[in-house]
């Protein structure tokens, strides 16, 4: 089946390429923590409709090019537009609202919340919070009744219902990704950002993982995310977008990426000589053996104080 992803056959693998149909295009986007420039990036554009792999060295500025992007973290400087409308500035939960969404490295789930509260916090719009709305219970009614609907479906498609009830903390760190992905979803947003999905899980679970990622971008969800596992890049991508100190130092598909000099260089390793899609790194990981690797944040990549809820 054609996916828009699909789009990018015959795109440049050149950095800061423009794309055919880009969801979302940001330039000059800076951060700086004290002398260190995190992010120092000057143009990249996301294909509507396709998996785009965000990889890099650690430190190279994935999670706080994610955190700008979303409203968690302010930029120095920088402007972004997703599907035509600029983001800069606006918070968190507005840019959830206007469509574009991401999850975290480690789950945030509140662990004495049922699974289903869980999901039905992640709801954008509360209605029945607004003081005027709240004199028309019919339409926080409504509302809360779709929200309902919605969340029920999606713990039945990421195969977690019959936890539904239980309280988010019983559950174990692949459910918890596999909930991670669910409430992003509840906001029905038309692009995902997930930080590390695969990251403390098991092959099976990874399977089922990128199975939900190939679903959700054929029915039309752009899906971005960070991934130090390159079998899973080169497995997924449709496009593939190499950082290094907060820059875009490469992008292409990710037979350019596995060639690309730059890459090796900066993180597949030169030491290994040339890397090819059939001689990549097994089981992936930053190249200097740091963080990343399945299990880096705990047997169940859980947050161990699960004490924050997403936007
Ligand atoms: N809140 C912060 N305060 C100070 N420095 C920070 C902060 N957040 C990130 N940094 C620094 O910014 C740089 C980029 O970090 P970031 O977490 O974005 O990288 P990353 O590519 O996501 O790394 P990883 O693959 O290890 O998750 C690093 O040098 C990091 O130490």
């Amino acid at each position: 089946m054609q996916n828009d992803g699909q789009l990018l056959t015959g795109v440049a693998p050149e950095a800061g390429v423009g794309k055919p149909d880009p969801i979302l295009v940001a330039t000059d986007v800076r951060k700086a923590f004290g002398g260190i420039q995190a992010v120092d990036l000057d143009h990249l554009e996301v294909q509507r409709g396709g998996i785009t792999a965000l990889i890099g060295p650690n430190g190279a500025g994935k999670s706080t090019f994610f955190n700008c992007l979303t409203g968690f973290e302010p930029p120095d400087s920088g402007r972004w537009h997703f599907e035509g409308q600029p983001l800069q500035r606006l918070p968190a939960h507005k840019v959830a609202r206007a469509g574009m969404i991401r999850t975290f490295q480690l789950t945030k789930a509140l662990s004495k919340l049922s699974v289903l509260d869980n999901m039905l916090l992640a709801a954008p719009n509360q209605k029945g919070e607004h003081f005027l709305a709240s004199l028309y219970p019919g339409s926080w009614r409504k509302q809360e009744q779709h929200n309902r609907g919605l969340a029920e479906a999606l713990l039945e498609r990421f195969g977690i219902a019959h936890m539904r009830d239980e309280y988010a903390g019983t559950m174990s760190g692949g459910q918890r990704k596999l909930m991670e992905m669910a409430r992003a979803l509840m906001a029905e947003p038309r692009m995902i950002m997930l930080d590390e999905p695969m990251s403390g899980v098991n092959p099976a679970l990874v399977q089922s993982l990128l199975g939900h990622m190939r679903e959700l971008r054929d029915e039309g969800l752009t899906v971005v995310f960070v991934e130090h596992d390159m079998d899973v890049v080169m497995d997924i991508s449709d496009w593939v977008v190499c950082l290094a100190d907060g820059r875009v130092i490469a992008e292409g598909s990710p037979d350019d990426i596995s060639r690309n000099p730059a890459v090796i260089d900066a993180y597949l390793g030169a030491a290994h000589g040339d890397v090819t899609a059939d001689e990549k790194p097994q089981g992936a990981n930053a190249p200097d053996g740091e963080g990343g690797a399945p299990g880096a944040n705990g047997e169940d990549g859980s947050d161990p104080d699960h004490g924050e809820s997403t936007a």
